[in-house]
């Protein structure tokens, strides 16, 4: 058995609040680890807060230091500028390392979403590229680059990729080859706001997405309102093989919920291997770029 603890969680962040955001991921950190979990998600955009909207053109920020992210795999959401372009990522930490930064490639624009006037979306789907950190930030850490881009993260006994919330969603999300790749584990990072029936759609894609290709399908959302106009309802889930194993509240007024799940990998390969059509398309699949992580 190659069991995993995995942890996620609903934050109720406010846009610009930095003091009070920076607080909240703390806490989950500290309650996924008392948890024993092995892999902490968080919120898309949970540094700033989801809904900031025209100050997303600022460029204030806070640096998390210290052994926060010891034996745990942290996905924290955050915008990230790269060269002239902003995105909108998941910077991937463990060990006082950034494994990797993984920019959303497919942007919510439509309904009440305009991320495409703050962002821009990441379309190479080849290479990762070699992200220069800022100044402050490599002298901190001792680290002067970062792989950038699609891709996920290869550990000795599984693999585990982000895939950012309206990628879920689109026609072609990228989980699917990802699985194909050999990820076991995919965090999903969103900001989603509340809309009637909108939970049964959001379930119905984690176990869709996990019932015929096998996986983990791990879903953080903000929780509350941010200062904008929308209301976002947690809803923090796990599910595995299709089935939901662990589930947060939808309206609830904690600002941290953290909820954990202790799951088998092997039930995933093994599911994997009993699905023919998985192992035919597997077998000539489109190779993703990852990192590799000892
Ligand atoms: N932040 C997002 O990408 C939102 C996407 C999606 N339409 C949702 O409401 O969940």
């Amino acid at each position: 058995m190659r069991l995993l603890k995995v942890a996620t969680c609903n934050l109720n962040q406010w846009a610009m609040d930095f003091e009070c955001n920076m607080s909240n991921i703390k806490a989950s950190i500290v309650q996924a680890k008392a948890a024993g979990a092995a892999i902490r998600l968080g919120p898309e955009l949970e540094v700033t807060g989801y809904g900031c909207e025209d100050h997303f053109l600022e460029l204030d920020t806070e640096l998390l230091l210290g052994d926060w992210t010891n034996d745990i795999l942290c996905s924290i959401g955050m915008p990230v500028i790269k060269g002239a372009e902003r995105y909108n990522c998941q910077v991937l930490c463990m060990n006082k390392r950034i494994i990797m930064i993984r920019p959303k490639m497919c942007l919510a624009n439509d309904g009440n979403y305009r991320e495409l006037r703050w962002f821009t979306a990441w379309k190479q789907r080849g290479e990762l590229e070699e992200f220069h950190l800022p100044i402050e930030i490599s002298e901190a850490l001792s680290q002067e680059s970062v792989p950038f881009g699609y891709g996920y993260i290869q550990f000795i006994d599984t693999a585990v990729a982000a895939e950012v919330c309206e990628e879920l969603f689109s026609p072609v999300p990228p989980h699917a080859e990802l699985a194909l790749n050999g990820v076991e584990v995919f965090m999903n990072a969103s900001g989603s706001h509340h809309q009637l029936r909108k939970l049964d759609i959001r379930l119905n894609a984690f176990m869709g997405a996990t019932h015929a290709r096998g996986g983990v399908y791990m879903y953080s959302n903000q929780q509350g309102c941010d200062g904008g106009r929308l209301y976002y309802d947690g809803c923090a889930c796990i599910v595995v093989n299709g089935d939901v194993v662990a589930q947060g509240s939808q309206f609830s007024l904690k600002d941290v919920e953290v909820i954990t799940s202790q799951v088998d990998l092997d039930a995933v390969a093994s599911l994997r291997g009993s699905i023919s059509s998985f192992q035919e398309q597997a077998s000539c699949k489109v190779k993703v770029s990852s990192v590799y992580v000892p």
